[in-house]
C-alpha cells in the first residue's frame, strides 16, 4: 500500500495492523549523535497507549518500543532507525461482526472498494493503533529540536469548551487529569461528561489545541510546501480528525484587517499574533498555535444499521473495546505530527 511515508528529509514509514503481530516504523534521516532519552519516548507512548485511564479504550496493550537499529550506545548513528511495537492483546477481540459488513462512518467499506480484501481485524490498517509508529518518530523528532516547546491539551470535548487562552493556562497541568485539559475545572466536567456518554454506549467528539514556541524564524517553504499547508496535512492525516485550522482561523474570516493585522515590534515580532506564528508559509518567530477537531468515533455500543458486502441494509451493534471519545489520547500524536513536520523543515532549512 503506497502512502504510508511522510517527510523529505526526516522521513517516517509506518507499518502494521490493529491485530496482526506488531506495529513498527522506519525513520530515515535523523542526524547522527542524537543522545537519545527513551525515558521520554516511553511516556509518550503511556500518553497514547489504550486502558490508561476509566474515559478511553479499555483494551490493554504496554506498547513497549523495541528499536532493532540505527541506535548505537544510545546514540543514534545516522542510519535508518527500525522499530517495532508488539501487538499483545491482539486474539482477545471477535471481530467476525465486521468481516462482511461496513461499520457507519468507518473505513471498512472504502478499504473493500479500493482494495478487494481486507484486514478486517480491529479495523486493521485504518486503526489509529498505527498512531503508536509516529508517537515514537516524533518522541525522537523532539529530541532533535530540544529548544522548540511543544505543547498540546483538550480544549474542548462535546459541547464543552475551554474558552481560556492558552497564555493564561499552565501547561504543566496537562498531565494532571486524565482528559488533558490544563483547566481542572473544566476537565472535570468533560471527564463526567464523556463518562456518560460512555455509559450511553455512545461516542462524542473534541479538538485538541496544539502550542508550539520557541520557533526559529525561517522554517517552511514559500510555495506549496508552506508550513501551515504541511502542519494541516500531518493533522488530517491522523485517524477521524474533521478540521484543522491555525492562528485566527475561520473566526478571522469575520475580522477587518485593521483588526487582524498584527503590528511589528522593532525587533521584528508583533504585538498580536493573529497570524499564528506563520506568514507566507514560513515560521515568523512568534508561537504557532492551530486546533485540530476530531469526530466522535464511529463505534458505537448501540444498534445502527449497518451495509453488508452483498448490498443489504442490516442493523448491527457495537463489539469490543472502543473509545467513548479519543482526543485524551490524540494529545500525544497530535504533539508528534507537530514535531515530524518540524524536524523536516529543520533539516531542509541546513540544506540551503
Ligand atoms: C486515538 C484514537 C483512537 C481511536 N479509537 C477508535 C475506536 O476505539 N473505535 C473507532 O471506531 N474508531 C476509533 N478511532 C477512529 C478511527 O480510527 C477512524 O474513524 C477510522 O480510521 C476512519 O477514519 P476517518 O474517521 O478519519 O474517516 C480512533 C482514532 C484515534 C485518533
Amino acid at each position: 500500500m503506497a502512502g504510508n511515508s511522510y517527510g523529505t528529509l526526516y522521513k517516517v514509514t509506518t507499518f502494521g495492523e490493529s491485530h496482526g503481530e506488531a506495529l513498527g516504523g522506519i525513520i530515515d534521516g535523523c542526524p547522527p549523535g542524537i543522545q537519545l532519552d527513551f525515558e521520554a519516548i516511553e511516556v509518550d507512548m503511556a500518553r497514547r497507549k489504550p486502558g490508561q485511564s476509566a474515559i478511553v479504550t479499555q483494551r490493554k496493550e504496554p506498547d513497549a518500543v523495541q528499536f532493532l537499529s540505527g541506535i548505537f550506545e544510545g546514540k543514534t548513528t545516522g542510519t535508518p532507525i527500525g522499530f517495532i511495537i508488539p501487538n499483545t492483546n491482539q486474539k482477545s477481540d471477535d471481530y467476525s461482526h465486521i468481516k462482511d459488513n461496513y461499520r457507519p462512518s468507518h473505513a471498512d467499506y472504502v478499504y473493500d472498494q479500493k482494495y478487494g480484501f481486507r484486514d478486517y481485524r480491529g479495523g486493521g490498517r485504518s486503526s489509529a493503533r498505527e498512531t503508536a509508529s509516529r508517537v515514537v518518530a516524533g518522541a525522537i523528532a523532539k529530541q532533535m529540536l530540544p529548544e522548540i516547546k511543544i505543547n498540546a491539551y483538550v480544549s474542548s470535548v462535546g459541547p464543552i469548551h475551554l474558552e481560556t487562552p492558552y497564555q493564561e493556562l499552565d501547561f504543566s497541568k496537562i498531565e494532571s487529569n486524565p482528559v488533558r485539559c490544563p483547566d481542572e475545572k473544566s476537565a472535570a466536567i468533560m471527564e463526567e461528561y464523556i463518562r456518560d456518554i460512555r455509559k450511553q454506549g455512545d461516542t462524542v467528539g473534541g479538538v485538541v489545541t496544539c502550542v508550539i514556541q520557541n520557533v526559529p524564524v525561517g522554517l517552511g517553504e514559500p510555495v506549496f510546501d508552506k508550513l501551515h499547508a504541511e502542519l494541516g496535512k500531518a493533522m488530517l492525516s491522523i485517524n477521524a480528525v474533521k478540521g484543522f485550522e491555525y492562528g485566527s482561523g475561520f473566526s478571522g474570516s469575520e475580522m477587518k484587517g485593521s483588526e487582524h493585522n498584527d503590528l511589528y515590534n522593532p525587533d521584528g515580532s508583533t504585538k498580536t499574533n493573529l497570524s499564528g506564528g506563520i506568514q507566507g508559509g514560513i515560521s515568523n518567530g512568534m508561537d504557532i498555535y492551530f486546533r485540530v477537531a476530531f469526530k466522535p468515533v464511529a463505534t458505537i455500543m448501540q444498534t445502527q444499521d449497518s451495509l453488508d458486502n452483498k448490498g443489504n441494509i442490516t442493523p448491527m451493534t457495537g463489539k469490543g473495546r472502543h473509545d467513548p471519545c479519543v482526543v485524551p489520547r490524540a494529545v500525544p500524536i497530535v504533539e508528534a505530527m507537530a514535531a515530524i513536520v518540524l524536524a523536516d523543515f529543520y533539516l531542509i532549512n541546513k540544506t540551503y
